[in-house]
Order: C-alpha cells, then sequence, then structure tokens
C-alpha cells in the first residue's frame, strides 16, 4: 500500500556554527497536495529546502540531525543528484535557462534523448546524434500539461518573463520520476495576472499526483491554492493549518507571534510640482527588460510607483538612470544634466538605488553586515572616515561612527542577525534584503530608486519596509521611485503610478484609479481607450 505521505521530514535540526537554525522542525507532505511552508525572514524555510536537496552547505558544516522519509522509505540525501534521482526537483526562482538555446533544447538540457547513426553504431555510444522529433514531443507534451500554448524550437532569449517560469517547471516535469516539486517563491518576479497563471500550473501538477511544497511570502497565494500549511518560527513548527482553517490573520499572528496590521492607504497626493528628475528619450538595453524613449518626470517630494508586466521594461528604468545597464537620452536633476552610464556620478549626485538584484550587484556577501551598509558611502561619498592620528591627507575608518550606525539600521530595519559584524552570507534571503535598502539610506539620498523592495519579506518586516519608505518621504522629504510587481503595495504608498508598457509609459494613474484602467494600462491598452473616448 502506497503511504499515506510522500515525504516526512521528520525531527529536523540544523546548527549553523553553533547557532541552532532548526530545532526539531517536522513537514509532512501527501502525494498530489499543494503544501505551503511559510515563515518570517531567517525562520528556517531555505535551511529545510537545502537539506531536502542535499546542497554542500548542509553538509560541509554539519550539525545535522532528524529523519528524511520519502514514499514511506528513509532516504540519505547527500547530493542534489540523489534528490533528482530520487525525484524531487525545484522550480528557480532565478531563471536558469540559456537564452540561446530554444525551448526544447532547454527543456532537454543534460537530458537529451540521442539516437544512432552510421558512425556512433561503428565508434560508439559517444557519437550518437540528438534526437530532435523524439525531444521535441517530450517538450511539447510538457508544455500542453502547463496549458502553454507556445512554439518549443523559438529561442529562449526575447520571450517574455512570465513564460520563463513555465519553461523551468515544463523542464521539471519532463523527468520521468519527478515526485515532489519545490516551488521557492516562483510568483515574485511575476505581476499579479501572470502569478495567477503559474497558481493554475501548480493546481494542474497537483491533480496529475505530483506533491507541491510551495514557499512564499504572498499570503494569499497560500490561501488561493494550498491544501495544506506548516508555519515555521525562529527554527521550529508553530503550526499546521488546513486549507479550511487557513485565513490571512491566523497564518500571520502565527509567523510573527503577534497581530499584524494590515498596510494602510497613505498616499498623500502630490502638492509640489517642483520637478526632482526629469527623464527625456531614455532607452536601456537591459536583456529582458528593455527601455525604449522613454519620457518621465518625478515631482519632489513624491513617491512615485512604477508598475507594469515582468519583461515590459519597468525594471529597466532605475536601472538605465543609475547607469547600470547601458542607456541614451537625457536626464535632468533639477536642472543639471546628469551623466549616464556612470553609477558613481550618479550616487554623487544623491541618487541611490536598491536593486532587484541583490546578488548579482547587491552584497559583498563575504564581508559583515555593518561594511556592506558603510562601504559604498565610504568609497564615493568619504563618509564614516577620520583623520589618522589627526593628519587630514590621510583617512581611516570611523569605526565607533560605523558601529553606531549599523546598530542603529540594524534596530530601525529589524535585520535579524547575531550583531554588525556578521558575516551577510549567513543571513537569511530576506534580512539580506534589509542590508541593501540600509545600504541605500547610508547614502543620505536626495532621489531614491527601490526596486522590488519586498521582494522575498515576510508580511510584518514588508509593512516595517513600506511604513519606512512612506516615513522618509514624509519627515525628510526624500523622493522616492519604487518599482514593484505588486500592484496593491504601490496603490498603499504611491502618490501616482506610472505603468510601464512596451518599453514606454503607458500611463500614469492615481492610487484609486479603478482596476480597469490598470489592466488596460498593463495590457498596453489603455492609450486606445483615451484615443476613443
Ligand atoms: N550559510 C549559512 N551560514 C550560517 N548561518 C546561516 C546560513 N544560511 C542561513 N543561516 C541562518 O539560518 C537561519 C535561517 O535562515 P533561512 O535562510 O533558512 O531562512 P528563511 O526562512 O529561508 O528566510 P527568508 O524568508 O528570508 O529566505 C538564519 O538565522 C540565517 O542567518
Amino acid at each position: 500500500m502506497a503511504a499515506e505521505y510522500l515525504l516526512e521530514m521528520n525531527n529536523i535540526v540544523k546548527d549553523y556554527f553553533g547557532n541552532k537554525v532548526l530545532k526539531g522542525v517536522t513537514i509532512k507532505v501527501r502525494p498530489g497536495e499543494i503544501h505551503a511552508l511559510v515563515g518570517e525572514n531567517g525562520a528556517g524555510k531555505s535551511t529545510l529546502m537545502n537539506i531536502l536537496f542535499g546542497m554542500p552547505v548542509i553538509y560541509s558544516t554539519g550539525g545535522i540531525k532528524g529523519e528524511v522519509v520519502l514514499d514511506g522509505e528513509p532516504v540519505a540525501i547527500e547530493s542534489p543528484k540523489t534528490a533528482m534521482n530520487l525525484g524531487i526537483g525545484m522550480v528557480h526562482q532565478e531563471f536558469m535557462l540559456l537564452p540561446g538555446f530554444t525551448i526544447t533544447e532547454n527543456i532537454k538540457l543534460n537530458r537529451e534523448t540521442t539516437k544512432h547513426n552510421p558512425v556512433s553504431k561503428v565508434l560508439g555510444d559517444s557519437l550518437k546524434s540528438l534526437d530532435m522529433p523524439s525531444m521535441r514531443k517530450d517538450a511539447q507534451k510538457a508544455l500542453k500539461t502547463l496549458g502553454m500554448n507556445v512554439d518549443d524550437w523559438l529561442p529562449v532569449a526575447g520571450l517574455p518573463v512570465g513564460y520563463m517560469q513555465f519553461i523551468e517547471i515544463a523542464r521539471e516535469i519532463d523527468k520521468e520520476n519527478i515526485k515532489l516539486l519545490v516551488f521557492d517563491e516562483p510568483t515574485a518576479v511575476l505581476a499579479e495576472s501572470e502569478a495567477d497563471k503559474l497558481l493554475d500550473a501548480m493546481k494542474i501538477l497537483a491533480a496529475q499526483g505530483i506533491a507541491i511544497l510551495f514557499i512564499t511570502h504572498r499570503l494569499d497565494e497560500v490561501l488561493a491554492v494550498a491544501d495544506s500549511i506548516t508555519v515555521l518560527r525562529d527554527g521550529a513548527n508553530v503550526g499546521f493549518i488546513t486549507h479550511e482553517e487557513a485565513n490571512l490573520e491566523n497564518i500571520a499572528e502565527m509567523m510573527i507571534g503577534k497581530n499584524v496590521e494590515r498596510i494602510v492607504q497613505t498616499a498623500k497626493g502630490v502638492q509640489n510640482q517642483e520637478i526632482a528628475l526629469s527623464i527625456r528619450n531614455m532607452s536601456v538595453t537591459m536583456p529582458g527588460e528593455m527601455v525604449k524613449n522613454i519620457n518621465l518626470d518625478v515631482k519632489r517630494g513624491e513617491i512615485l510607483g512604477l508598475a507594469g508586466l515582468a519583461g515590459q521594461g519597468k525594471i529597466g528604468v532605475a536601472n538605465g538612470v543609475m547607469g547600470l545597464y547601458p542607456a541614451t537620452g537625457e536626464i535632468y536633476k533639477g536642472k543639471s544634466l546628469l551623466a549616464l552610464n556612470n553609477p558613481k556620478k550618479a550616487i554623487q549626485s544623491k541618487l541611490a538605488f536598491v536593486s532587484e538584484d541583490r546578488r548579482g550587484v547587491g552584497l559583498l556577501l563575504d564581508t559583515s553586515i555593518e561594511m556592506n551598509i558603510m562601504m559604498t558611502n565610504m568609497q564615493i561619498r568619504g563618509g564614516f572616515l577620520k583623520p589618522f592620528l589627526g593628519i587630514k591627507a590621510i583617512q581611516m575608518a570611523d569605526d565607533k561612527k560605523i558601529r553606531e550606525h549599523a546598530l542603529r539600521m540594524i534596530k530601525d530595519l529589524d535585520i535579524r542577525c547575531t550583531g554588525p559584524t556578521q558575516i551577510t552570507r549567513r543571513l537569511s534571503g530576506g534580512n539580506q534584503q534589509k542590508v541593501c535598502v540600509a545600504r541605500a539610506l547610508t547614502l543620505e539620498p536626495e532621489i531614491l530608486f527601490v526596486s522590488e523592495p519586498t521582494r522575498g519579506i515576510d508580511i510584518g518586516a514588508k509593512k516595517l519596509l513600506l511604513d519606512l519608505l512612506v516615513k522618509l518621504n514624509r519627515e525628510l522629504g526624500m523622493t522616492i521611485v519604487v518599482t514593484s510587481s505588486e500592484l496593491s503595495e504601490l496603490r498603499s504608498i504611491c502618490d501616482r503610478i506610472a505603468v510601464v508598457y512596451g518599453g514606454t509609459i503607458e500611463a500614469i494613474l492615481s492610487p484609486t484609479a479603478p482596476d480597469v484602467n490598470y489592466g488596460l494600462a498593463m495590457a498596453g491598452k489603455y492609450s486606445d481607450r483615451e484615443a476613443a473616448v
């Protein structure tokens, strides 16, 4: 008889250098169910998944106890390959696709089907040819299962970002023995309408008997699709509830240990008409997020939102202004023309950026939290330095000031860590994100660009972060441009929201504008409607 649970992780303990991060955690997942794993930043979700996948970081650091049971049999998963052979797959948050290859080639990567040719018959299997018809058939089957209508021979480069996630999934389900799929924040890069499609695909897979472990900070998604939910806090189980028992309040309360207030509408309306930043005919070459001849004025003292579907260019705007991707056009800060393609000059002009790509351009992972917070300011703005033995020409780090400031940032942003000297790599993903925010704030910018500020951040920290942006805006008059895939988040804090479509501004809407206007703008149809009126 088949086991009741496909996966059991029983009493899992994990210690990192004496810090107990899992204190006897148990999760159980039935075949064909969607099981959500939720918890605030640093609760231990990724560590638990790293154990399930036999990741080297777990075994190289030791301190692990507990039992993993798959299909009723205890298993020892000491490498990702073992996990894969056991039928455990992972849909990554960052796409791991080869852009120049076709959809089929990406789906079949490393598992290509081959057939004999005259040469291989003589010289051996290593010279066999690819069996393209058979590979394409498999790829088409996987795409069809996901309800995806796309030609499998198209190259991946140039596909909308929403599609890329599906190709990742197709690659996993094409593996014949797949039994359990882990989705780690799969919708973080998707706008809401695209996320809905992904949730539908998860339901289709579950209906076919694949068990799904779903990690997300978007609790509305948990309520929409999860059959059951395990809640972790501080490395321990704090709750197991079924779909019927769950609601937003009880999950959030279990996660945080207290009531979480919902984010409330705080937009103040733009009073100031003075232009802080004027973007003229800017084009940005950023793969997957091209900006084409965009014109946009940011008013002094406002919080401006940048919304739009994935791949339409909203992410490219801040990256272009800050010089991280090649840009052309003109940008004026007040009356002065900003140097393009020069991140250092942008920072010297009192602009700062919290990138959506915290791993790529974000952090020095093997350096302390306090150095990450301070480094850019010290290098570019010359802050947190003092003269060496009173000699002004020789500057050295002002350790006391650095420590005081780091401690304040850790407190203000609730960065969960052992202290300012902790190595940043050892923080959970959400807490690393907060360090990125702290670093940008330390530059004391006049204009702050923040991309996907709450991606990967738990519901309690999310409120804290959005409240902080509003506070910086209201109390210090900081002009803020927030790019986000979560429209509701933008609507809760922005004074105006610019919707980007096809690399340019489709509409600028009030946060209270009807949903239908946002829908039209995101689909690139708002200007048609205007023309028709
Ligand atoms: N490589 C590591 N070395 C030392 N400590 C680590 C390491 N990775 C994670 N930790 C610690 O383990 C704890 C749990 O982190 P984990 O990444 O599992 O949390 P999480 O629930 O996935 O958080 P998030 O939602 O922010 O991704 C944290 O306190 C973190 O600092």
